[in-house]
């Protein structure tokens, strides 16, 4: 059996960026930039005044001079005429300094009328000047590929002009659910069917990543149904499949997979839940063979499909934040697996604190709509106390934010 961390590295390790394509700069936003981006021109592009006041040559600004105002240079103007000696020109923020001008007095600083301008304090050379290029040197890279895209990256690349973007591309994941008890949302279920719901909420974590759903439907238990569909999802970047891959008598997946040329890299990871999720690779396909029950799939989605999705779409930090925490609530397990423990985590006096978020059978669904945070449990031990330390996968980013 794999362990945990090692199948985790593995799967990661399987996988490289799927490809890169230019979308508009608006659509960049969470994406991730594919090329280092250099400042195709100096930032400012020319010398401007940061504050509404007035342009003057240090050398003349004694306190209590007034200076005799000669022009008016407004955001969006620029201005050839140079300061005369005893002149200012009254300038606005944004504008570009006059030639002859080497400072700017705040108007706060100044007691002015239309004509002249009389300064109340010290002025040194260089005052309220933002000079070109002092923020972004032509020339200088100023973003590396491998950044996330957010509004400082748009601001900065908005500010260029840069309205194509190269990116990495989003994955298309097909996802197969197989079971011949399944039927469509949608459908009513008779007494020995049920709702094909994992389907939806894989789709649901694949949005959420930033990548494509592709739904493919159900396999039926045969080969025929198992073959063909596996065999249209081996066409996506990434497949995801559903149930099928424990010990049952119609658990498919695995054998037809490996008969399409899928190379198992393992199965059953030492986890619980999740327990005999498989992993495998054709070509560069990963194939995420997952467990069907409805809490197994989506955790070993979330532990394993989503890192591996957001390298192939050129993610540096895959993986979710772990934190320590400490457990509210003892816990005992059986020894030999390391356990997802489903918990409600808050912050209270800076620390995590989580407690059960319900029943921890692998069965029970609702346990996962209060759950926000992963504990892991290791796989040799099988008592934890109240109070005893645990690492935490955060899965809500937001829980570290004051409300
Ligand atoms: N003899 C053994 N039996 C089982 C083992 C084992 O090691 N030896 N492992 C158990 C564990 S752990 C899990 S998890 C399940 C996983 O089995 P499969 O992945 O093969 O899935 P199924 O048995 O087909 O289904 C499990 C469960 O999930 C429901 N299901 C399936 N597909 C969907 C879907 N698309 N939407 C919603 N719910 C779905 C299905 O009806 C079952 O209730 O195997 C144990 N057995
Ligand atoms: O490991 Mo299974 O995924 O317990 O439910």
């Amino acid at each position: 059996m794999t362990n945990y961390e090692q199948a985790r590295r593995m799967v990661v390790d399987h996988v490289t960026p799927a490809g890169v394509e230019k979308v508009l700069l608006l659509e960049a936003a969470g994406r991730v930039l594919a090329e280092d981006y250099v400042a195709p021109k100096d930032m400012p592009r020319w010398d401007n005044s940061a504050m509404d006041g007035f342009a003057v040559r240090s050398a003349d600004c004694a306190i209590g001079t007034v200076l005799k105002v000669t022009d008016y240079i407004p955001a969006g103007v620029s201005s050839d005429e140079a300061i005369a000696p005893g002149c200012a020109a009254r300038i606005m923020t944004g504008a570009p300094i006059p030639p002859g001008a080497d400072a700017v007095v705040p108007i706060e600083e100044t007691e002015a009328t239309a004509e002249s301008v009389k300064l109340l304090q010290q002025v040194k050379k260089h005052d309220h000047i933002r000079f070109k290029g002092e923020d972004v040197a032509s020339g200088d890279t100023v973003i590396t590929k491998g950044t996330l895209i957010g509004p400082p990256q748009v601001s900065l690349l908005a500010s260029f002009s840069a309205v194509l973007v190269p990116v990495y591309r989003r994955v298309r994941v097909a996802i197969l659910s197989t079971g011949d008890e399944l039927v469509d949302v949608g459908t009513e279920p008779t007494a020995s069917q049920i709702v094909n719901s994992n389907t939806l909420a894989l789709a649901t974590a694949i949005k959420l990543c930033g990548a494509e759903p592709v739904i493919l439907g159900i396999a039926r238990d045969d080969r025929e149904s198992h073959r063909a569909l596996l065999d249209e999802g081996l066409k996506a970047d990434v497949l995801i499949t559903s149930a099928g891959v424990s010990a049952g008598d119609r658990d498919l997946v695995r054998e037809v997979s490996a008969e399409l040329g899928v190379e198992e890299k393992f199965w059953k990871p030492g986890i619980k839940p999740g327990g005999p999720t498989a992993f495998g690779m054709k070509g560069s396909v990963p194939v995420f063979s997952l467990p069907g029950n409805p809490v197994s799939t989506m955790i070993t989605f979330e532990e394993f499909a989503r890192p591996a999705l957001l390298r192939m779409m050129g993610h540096e930090k895959v993986f979710r934040r772990t934190v320590s925490g400490v457990l509210k609530e003892g816990a005992r397990k059986k020894a030999g697996k390391l356990n997802f423990l489903r918990v409600h985590v808050t912050l209270e006096n800076g620390r995590y604190v989580a407690s059960t978020s319900g029943d921890q059978n692998t069965g029970i669904l609702k346990t996962m709509l209060r759950c926000n945070a992963l504990a892991l449990l290791p796989a040799d031990r099988t008592e934890f106390a109240a109070g005893e330390e645990v690492d935490l996968h955060l899965l809500d980013p937001t829980l570290e934010l004051e409300v």
